[in-house]
């Protein structure tokens, strides 16, 4: 097939990642809407308001240990104390406490008028109804009190609209008291195979047939990141076909996904269905693997929202790469995370090429690594071997990218290379441990 001048002129001009993830970031502009869920059923949404201490956490200032509770102040005049009485978490104790007086007390227990410091239970000797300490020549006044308020004090605020709830954000919310929590809405993506060669797991494979493993790999990423996934199957190498179906998916979408078909030979209808439903905003981009790579528009969805397409390249480790670099960053946005310019992507980390890693002037090449310390404590990487972007094991036996940037042919080994950890950048990652 003789190429379009639209083809002709882009394929001089390959973005640069940074070029793409601007220009990408730059359509996050609907944010999905807000609902209001239970806390136990918010795990993995992003705050959508932000939330300020209703009280202070701990509410009282109260025991650190099980032990005996006593005004310090009088450690220099007394050797044993009389025990009045004894104070239990959720029950305290309301009588007066005076000099020379001590309760028993257990953790947790808000700290009853009169009393300043506790011994744990291990250091205390009990005689009928005296106690005596000891650790009296290290004891100290205020020693194992938690103060009101020491972790969360009534009115801060704690957690930023845009933060994602994991287990420790739930958990603080919880110690406040917040039953509900307003999130945002898990974006609605469809995610869609493409080429005739491409067949189902579980139908027979043709000799010339490949197992479809691209939606699967979508699949893991966007089920992680929280989506609300269709997986509408496999496209087949026919432009109408495309069209119509790409138009049906972008009707009840915010973001529809194929993988193939986006590359210059006869049967890549990905861009053509783009230009004919929407716009390409960009198309092909300086880095390997992912080369080619296809962002636009669908047009409107049936809410009045524009539908976002990226029609990712079809080699296995593409597919991977390009979401991980590209799409993540724009699904965060659009579900309404806080990705700030300062912190606009997951940690890079500068590790020592164990050995000279080879790439070309003029785009960034993304190896799949495997990093680990030496034993004085020094991040380093190696290669997982072959990079074919059909190598869908390094990506398994890698725990990082390692990228060789735009303007290096290569890293020698020795020098310093930037990594990518997959436990940051790739949704669902479930690795080996080093
Ligand atoms: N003349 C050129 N040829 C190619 C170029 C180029 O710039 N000029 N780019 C190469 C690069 S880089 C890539 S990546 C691929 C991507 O092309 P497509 O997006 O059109 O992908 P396909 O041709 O459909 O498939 C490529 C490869 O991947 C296999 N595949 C596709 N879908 C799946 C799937 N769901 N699961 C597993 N494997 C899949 C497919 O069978 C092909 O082997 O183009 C190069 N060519
Ligand atoms: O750049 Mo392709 O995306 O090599 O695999």
């Amino acid at each position: 097939m003789s190429l379009t001048c639209f083809e002709m002129t882009d394929q001089k001009k390959q973005l640069t990642l940074e070029e793409a993830l601007k220009a990408v970031l730059s359509s996050a502009t609907q944010v999905t809407s807000k609902l209001n869920l239970p806390l136990a059923q918010a795990a993995g949404f992003t705050l959508a308001e932000t939330v300020t201490a209703p009280i202070n956490v701990p509410q009282n200032t109260n025991s650190a240990m099980d032990g005996y509770a006593f005004n310090g102040q009088d450690l220099a005049k007394f050797k044993q104390w009389k025990i009045v009485g004894e104070c239990l978490a959720g029950k305290g104790f309301d009588q007066p406490i005076n000099t020379g007086e001590a309760v028993y007390i257990t953790t947790g227990a808000a700290l009853p008028k009169g009393v300043n410091t506790v011994v744990m239970i291990e250091q205390c000797v009990v005689e009928g109804e005296q106690v005596s300490f000891t650790n009296t020549d290290t004891l100290q006044a205020g020693s194992n009190i938690r103060q009101a308020g020491e972790d969360i004090q009534q009115g801060q605020s704690l957690l930023t609209a845009g933060t994602r709830l994991g287990a420790v954000q739930l958990g603080l919310l919880a110690s406040l008291g917040v039953a509900q929590v307003k999130v945002h809405q898990p974006l609605k993506v469809a995610i869609f195979s493409t080429g005739d060669e491409v067949t189902a797991p579980g139908e027979a494979l043709a000799t010339n047939g490949i197992y479809d493993a691209n939606r699967f790999t979508l699949l893991g990423m966007l089920q992680a990141l929280g989506c609300e996934v269709s997986d509408l199957g496999i496209l087949p190498d026919n432009l109408e076909v495309m069209i119509s179906t790409l138009k049906n998916a972008s009707q009840t979408h915010q973001l529809v996904l194929t993988s193939g078909g986006v590359s210059v030979g006869d049967a890549d209808f990905v861009k053509q269905a783009l230009q004919a439903l929407g716009e390409t905003r960009l198309w092909r981009l300086a880095l390997r693997p992912g080369r080619p790579f296809a962002f636009g528009h669908l047009g409107k969805n049936t809410n009045g929202q524009t539908c976002l397409f990226a029609g990712l390249p079809g080699n296995p480790v593409a597919t991977l790469v390009t979401f991980m670099l590209l799409i993540q960053p724009l699904i965060r946005r659009l579900q309404g995370e806080n990705t700030s310019e300062a912190k606009s992507h997951p940690a890079i980390w500068p590790a020592v090429a164990e050995t000279t890693l080879f790439s070309r002037v003029g785009r960034s090449d993304f190896h799949r690594g495997i990093y680990s310390f030496t034993s004085n404590g020094q991040l380093q990487v190696r290669t997982t071997g072959s990079q074919g972007s059909g190598i869908l094991t390094s990506a398994h036996e890698g725990n990082c990218l390692i990228r060789i940037p735009d303007d290096q042919a290569e890293i020698a080994a020795g020098d310093l290379v930037n990594i990518y950890p997959f436990y940051e950048w790739l949704p669902g990652y479930k690795g080996v441990s080093l």
